[in-house]
């Protein structure tokens, strides 16, 4: 075996984990905060690297605390958890997450257990967990290298931080705007594939660096890189969006940004043909506009049904651009759905139906019998839609969403 990875379970380690699983059910938060409190007082430089904000509203937390329970779970079998490591990895790579970081995570996660576990942390225990620790890290630095490699060698393509200029920044709605993006060193942009995302990095004036996702919101082979961004103003407990509010606040066209290489899963399979449903949710749109306009163009005899819900006109973005799309190309139906409709907005014009979107009810439709399903949207659209096409009899394989928010990093 080469040496760099770790050695195999021991079946009597696999039996250590699991038994953990009560507890982690239990403590898995207390663990997680524990974890976080010592890693970023003992290795500061880290909070660089991950969301502060996630790590203020204890999202963070739980999503690593969900994390390790599932893995501890599936300890017999980790390749159940491809499909999640997949999000992981992709993720991890557009923030910048690298090999020489999982030690440090590593001997933060053990210390941890030890504390929180107490007298139950034996040796036995906590060598079990550095076990399983191991074999999950290479997993992911394995296929997190691949991922730099491709990013390092495509074309267009780059390792790390871009600087690309802002060319033109446009208003398109009361709460959401575009930026188009260009690279300082006028060098090609990579071929990306629609629905994919990049990571932004800003630094503010205490020199904290904030790194967060946005899709790309229109389709590859243009001369620019475009992300469309909503204002995440303060709202209850939330903290207001510090990248969101910087990009809309703080940065004019001409402004140099950084950009890490589009990654992601959320695409369309070109090798089909059957028929696409794009549901999204207020800014949740971003993905679908770059789906749209690639698939318009490269399979125009695709069917693409394209349904999206806003709050209400001021925040609705995007319509005529979606509407004359919908005029040109027979193929693609769009229906737009508000929940709050005034005198002033005109049926087939600005909206097409009033509430909220109902997966289910249009998949029952004979012609979208054999479609795939693309969702993206706040936390509550995201889960609605899919327990929505669930009960519909739709299987998980034709459903793809995007969610943005915390995970496992
Ligand atoms: N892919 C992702 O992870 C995305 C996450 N978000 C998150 O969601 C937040 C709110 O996004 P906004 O653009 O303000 O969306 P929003 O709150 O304006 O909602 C847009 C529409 O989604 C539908 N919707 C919202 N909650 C729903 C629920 N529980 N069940 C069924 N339908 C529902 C409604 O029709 C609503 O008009 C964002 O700030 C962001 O944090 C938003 C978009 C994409």
């Amino acid at each position: 075996m080469d040496d760099r990875h770790s050695p195999m379970l021991t079946p009597t380690q696999r039996n250590i984990v699991k038994s953990c699983v009560p507890a982690l059910k239990a403590h898995g938060l207390a663990l997680t905060k524990n974890f976080y409190a010592r890693m970023f007082q003992a290795n500061p430089e880290l909070k660089h690297l991950f969301n502060m904000s996630h790590q203020a509203t204890g999202e963070q937390q739980q999503a690593l605390a969900l994390a390790v329970l599932g893995y501890a779970e599936n300890i017999d079998d980790p390749s159940v958890l491809t499909p999640v490591i997949k999000v992981i990895v992709a993720k991890h790579v557009s923030m910048g997450i690298r090999a020489e970081h999982y030690p440090i995570v590593g001997r933060h996660l053990l210390a941890a257990i030890a504390e929180v576990m107490g007298d139950a942390a034996t040796a036995e225990v906590l060598e079990a967990w550095a076990a399983a620790y191991g074999q999950l890290a290479d997993i992911l630095i394995e296929a997190e290298q691949a991922l730099y490699t491709h990013a390092a060698l495509a074309e267009g393509g780059w390792s790390g931080w871009r600087p690309f200029r802002v060319t033109n920044a446009v208003r398109e709605s009361s709460e959401i705007a575009s930026f188009y993006l260009k690279p300082t060193d006028d060098g090609s942009l990579p071929p990306f594939q629609p629905g994919q995302f990049v990571s932004v990095r800003t630094v503010d004036e205490s020199g904290m660096t904030h790194i967060r996702q946005y899709s790309l919101s229109d389709a590859p082979h243009q001369e620019y890189l475009r992300l469309t961004v909503k204002r995440q103003d303060a709202s209850g407990s939330a903290p207001a969006g510090i990248v969101s509010t910087a990009l809309h606040l703080d940065v004019r066209e001409g402004d140099v940004i950084e950009l890490s290489f589009p990654q992601g899963h959320f695409v369309v399979d070109q090798a089909k043909d059957t028929p696409l449903v794009l549901l999204s949710g207020g800014v949740g749109i971003t993905p679908m506009l770059g789906i749209v306009g690639h698939i318009a163009k490269e399979q125009p005899q695709r069917a693409i049904h394209f349904a999206h819900a806003a709050r209400n006109r001021e925040v609705h973005a995007m319509n005529d651009w979606l509407r004359s799309m919908a005029d040109r190309h027979a193929k693609l139906d769009v229906e737009i759905y508000y929940e709050e409709v005034d005198a002033a907005d005109v049926p087939g014009r600005h909206y097409d139906k009033q509430g909220r979107i109902d997966a289910g009810q249009i998949a029952v439709q004979d012609h979208l019998s054999n479609a795939d399903y693309y969702i993206c949207g706040p936390r509550g659209f995201m889960s609605a839609q899919i327990d929505s096409l669930k009960q519909a009899g739709i299987p998980d394989a034709r459903i793809h969403a995007e969610f943005f928010g915390a995970s496992l990093s």
